[in-house]
């Protein structure tokens, strides 16, 4: 006999998402890290995948990104960074997430003398691909990395420029302390004016004062993670009125000790509170789960019922970047489902 608990599962399962919160490089599993490590003749200090597996225990942000910096090192080729999506752009197929928004952190790739002709090509060739063979949504986000200088930054952005066309947005990620938003006010200006949709992480471990500066200092739109921003009730009624969105991480949370167990994680209090809350996966391939996995995970932990799930899942396409038209027509189909099931 079918469970009440697996039906919910294979529910959560089967509703069309958006992810919007997802660093294309944490989507490197430890398989194909070797791999590439191996036939671009990367040293790395692990030489086995129990080896490496074995380090995926993280004590805070920076030791994960340690770990997640290292292991983009091995990526070299065009045809890494095509496979590196078409296997992120085929996890999307199984878990149903119909629109992605995908952040792409050249600084990552620059200083191994990776420009951006080799990984866009790669990039590009499978998010074609995927759109003409199952009619995937993709959008990207160009992700400035804020423990380097703002300078830094700002050439990035003009190098970004001959590929105007295939970034939505802007976003800021990488070690949030020491690293106040406001030290990117610049770049954020200067993107707002070519006409980038504006995104930061803030408040993941930085504290609410970020998140009021990311709004204040880089005038976005949404907040990546967010969730100290319940430390600061006055904030809350700002994210709330403002319908702010935040792109909640759940898995990701709790490995990097945000939260010190799933139960305690506060998502249903920040959706209880009127927030535009969204579930992601952020660095899947790290933390243990991609995006149906961030669902289940919710629902074993926190009794998330068919009501909060759905109320995410819609929130999921009204803070994403798409256009007017095409947001409602996903948000129709999303009804649809839900009231066919
Ligand atoms: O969770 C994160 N926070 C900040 N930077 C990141 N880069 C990858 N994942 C993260
Ligand atoms: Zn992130």
């Amino acid at each position: 006999m079918i469970s009440e608990q697996n039906r919910f599962e294979d529910w959560l399962r089967a509703a069309p998402k958006a992810e919007l919160h997802l660093h294309l490089d944490g989507t490197l599993g430890a398989g194909r890290l070797l791999q590439l490590a191996d036939k671009n003749n990367v040293p790395l200090p692990y030489n086995t995948l129990q080896e490496l597996e074995a380090a995926y225990h993280f004590e805070n942000l920076q030791s994960f990104l340690d770990l997640y910096y290292l292991g983009a090192s091995v990526l070299r080729e065009e045809e890494d960074f095509y496979a590196l999506m078409m296997d992120y752009l085929l996890r999307c197929r199984k878990n149903n997430i119909v629109h992605t928004e995908i952040m792409i952190e050249p600084q990552t790739y620059l200083p191994n003398g990776i420009d951006f002709p080799v990984f866009m090509a790669g990039f590009q060739r499978a998010v074609m691909e995927a759109r003409s063979r199952w009619g995937q949504s993709v959008q990207l986000i160009l992700s400035f990395l804020r423990h380097l200088p703002e300078s830094a930054a700002l050439d990035v952005l003009d190098k970004a420029e001959n590929y105007r066309d295939d970034f939505v947005a802007i976003g800021l990620a990488s070690s949030e302390q020491g690293n106040p938003p406001q030290k990117f006010t610049e770049l954020y200006r200067r993107a707002r004016e070519r006409g980038y949709r504006l995104t930061a992480h803030a408040g993941e471990e930085g504290p609410p004062a970020f998140i009021r500066s990311a709004l204040e200092d880089l005038t976005v739109e949404r907040i990546d993670h967010g969730v100290r921003c319940l430390e600061d009730d006055t904030l809350v009624e700002v994210l709330r009125e403002r319908r702010i969105p935040l792109t909640v991480c759940p898995l990701s949370n709790v490995r990097l000790c945000v939260f010190p167990t799933m139960k305690q994680h506060n998502i249903l209090q920040l959706l209880a509170r009127g927030l535009v809350v969204t579930v992601n996966s952020d660095d899947p391939a790290y933390f243990g789960g991609y995006l149906n996995d961030n669902f289940i995970a919710l629902h074993r932990a926190l009794n998330l019922n068919r009501s909060q799930a759905l109320q995410m899942l819609r929130n999921g396409f009204e803070a994403s970047f798409l256009a007017t038209a095409e947001k409602s027509e996903r948000l129709k189909k999303l009804n649809d489902f839900a009231e066919a099931s």
